[in-house]
């Protein structure tokens, strides 16, 4: 191999990440050599608009996806997170490496603890999943829509616009930032978003030389945790208009899997706890179990009212 070419989007983020995974390579693989590739896509130059009105998270990947097949990069470095159930055909994810910290935490502007946060206090998220969660936890807090990066939301908190901000935890560890944390929600309180935390390596399928190579910074429990979340996430069909989180983890050996949906004004919330061998079949179990449960309702309600343009 020559010098592989690492496309990466060009937030401090998705390069600390993408020069994480390098490196992580570089340490098992000695003498490979890679080069980053900054990319721009439609979805950053969205970013200040709430990411359930520009046409969900495929706006982040397309434009790599296309440089991957037309062979303008070798592999691409994502957020699990970010990355659409349907990869590009001729694409797979070569790796999934060491999965950081998949919960999601919480700023507070003074440092107090989020349970003394005063009735009315502003919490900026725009995450429908956070703030179907957190609503039922503190109903006496105001949610405030705050996108754009990580440091455009620390940079808001400062300033006074919001009293709290919730983040991934893995976001602000990886840009070095994890002792701003003032605390880590539990998965409890609320599961964070399906492959938080975790990193995928896409590439090229037919690329048997970079999937041969990738196999060095995969991490079996990160794929297993991952691919039972994603199948659940998928066999709910719920697009990104419904707050849905999943947390996997790997028990002795056993897949334990905490799947939510529910509405994003915090009216309903369902929730299973589902735990097997094998990831897809524990991952479609507690998507049925939800759907059983009467997260078929809120799905159902949510589609209809995307056809109808609302
Ligand atoms: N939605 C944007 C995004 N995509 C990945 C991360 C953080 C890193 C991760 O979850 O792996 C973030 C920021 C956040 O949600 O706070």
């Amino acid at each position: 191999m020559g010098i592989l070419r690492i496309g990466s989007r060009k937030s401090a983020l998705a390069m600390t990440q993408t020069r994480w995974v390098i490196e992580q390579w570089q340490k098992r693989v000695p003498g490979l050599s890679a080069e980053v590739v900054p990319m721009t896509t439609r979805g950053d130059q969205v970013l200040h608009l709430p990411l359930s009105r520009v046409g969900g998270k495929g706006l982040f990947v397309e434009e790599i996806e296309r440089a991957l097949l037309e062979k303008r990069i070798d592999a691409a470095v994502h957020s699990l997170k970010d990355l659409p159930a349907q990869l590009a055909p001729g694409t797979v994810v070569g790796a999934v490496p060491r999965r950081e910290d998949p919960r999601d935490a919480v700023i507070t502007r003074d440092g107090r603890p989020f349970d003394d946060l005063p009735s009315g206090a502003r919490v900026g998220t725009s995450s429908l999943r956070r703030v179907a969660q957190l609503r039922r936890y503190r109903p006496d807090l105001a949610f405030i829509p705050l996108r754009g990066n990580v440091d455009t939301r620390l940079r808001k908190l400062a300033a006074g616009e919001v009293d709290a901000v919730v983040l991934a935890a893995a976001g602000l560890v990886r840009l070095g930032l994890g002792d701003r944390i003032t605390e880590h929600l539990s998965p409890e309180i609320c599961l964070p978003a399906v492959g938080q935390g975790a990193l995928a390596v896409q590439c090229r399928e037919a690329d048997e030389d970079t999937r041969r190579s990738l196999v060095s910074v995969e991490d079996a429990a990160a794929r297993r945790t991952v691919e039972a979340e994603r199948t659940c996430l998928a066999a709910l069909e719920g697009g990104c208009q419904v707050p849905i989180g999943a947390l996997a983890e790997i028990r002795d050996g056993h897949i334990r899997l905490a799947a939510m949906v529910g509405r994003p004004d915090g009216s309903e919330l369902f929730r299973v706890v589902v735990q097997g061998e094998d990831p897809a079949e524990v991952g479609r179990r507690a998507a049925a179990d939800l759907v059983e449960l009467g997260a078929g309702r809120i799905l159902q309600e949510t589609r209809e009212e995307a056809e109808l343009g609302g």
